[in-house]
């Protein structure tokens, strides 16, 4: 059974999103948005370490290899894993349009069982934008790109200023963002004025 419920459903006034021109060139590796990110950051070793690369139009794709400590059942990846997998990969949509985002709404279906050891091919496009909500879709296909797809999400994702983090990141992981060029180089790929 699958369904979108109404809060995932773009209004009437919704627009078509639009690739910013500076956006990151097709087939480009996205890297990771804060290297200390359990989605895509290279710093945590149990985390996903997602790589995302830009798709045409307002999309990315992106692999993920289910590991042994992303384990719910025996031999089994997690739900709550294959769901930070698509959230993650939607979230790498804000390279293409070149805003920050949060999600806001998160609706998934889990559709396969995904064994350890099995690489998640995933693919995110941005549907529709009103206002501050991105509303996007992603899906999970095992087995090869083509593969069936084993987990798919509906999303809702809300602009929000770098000050959203600043206000409410703990000062420690803030601070050392914020002494970190690169971290702030990333923001800027986001967002003119962090
Ligand atoms: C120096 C440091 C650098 C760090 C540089 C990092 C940069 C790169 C970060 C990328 C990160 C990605 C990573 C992966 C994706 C995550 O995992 S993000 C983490 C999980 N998400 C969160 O923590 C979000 C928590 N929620 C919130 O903070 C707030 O609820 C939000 C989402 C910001 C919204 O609050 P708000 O700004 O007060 O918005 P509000 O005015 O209430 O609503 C605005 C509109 O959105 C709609 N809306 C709000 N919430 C929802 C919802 N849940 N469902 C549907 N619609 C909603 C409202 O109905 C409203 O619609 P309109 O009235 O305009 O039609």
């Amino acid at each position: 059974m699958s369904g979108t419920s109404t809060g995932l459903m773009p209004p009437a006034d919704a627009v078509t999103p639009v690739r910013h021109p500076e956006a990151p060139a097709p087939g480009e590796l996205l890297g990771a948005h804060y290297g200390q990110c359990f989605g895509c950051g290279g710093g945590q070793p149990h985390g996903l370490q997602l790589e995302a690369r830009a798709g045409d139009g307002v999309s990315v794709t992106a692999e993920f290899t289910v590991r042994p400590a992303h384990q719910g059942a025996p031999g089994l990846a997690h739900g709550g894993v294959l769901a930070t997998a698509l959230d993650e990969t939607l979230g790498s949509l804000n390279w293409l349009l070149r805003v920050v985002s949060v999600t806001g709404r998160l609706e998934t279906d889990f559709l396969l069982p995904v064994p350890v050891d099995t690489v998640l091919y995933l693919e995110a496009e941005v549907t529709a934008v009103a206002g501050r909500k991105i509303y996007s879709t992603a899906t999970g296909r095992i087995g090869g790109p083509d593969g069936p797809v084993a987990v798919r999400a509906d999303a809702v994702f809300i602009e929000v200023k770098v000050d959203h983090f600043i206000e409410n990141g703990r000062p420690a992981e803030i601070r050392a963002a914020m002494n970190d060029p690169d971290q702030i180089r990333r923001v800027r790929a986001f967002e003119v004025n962090p």
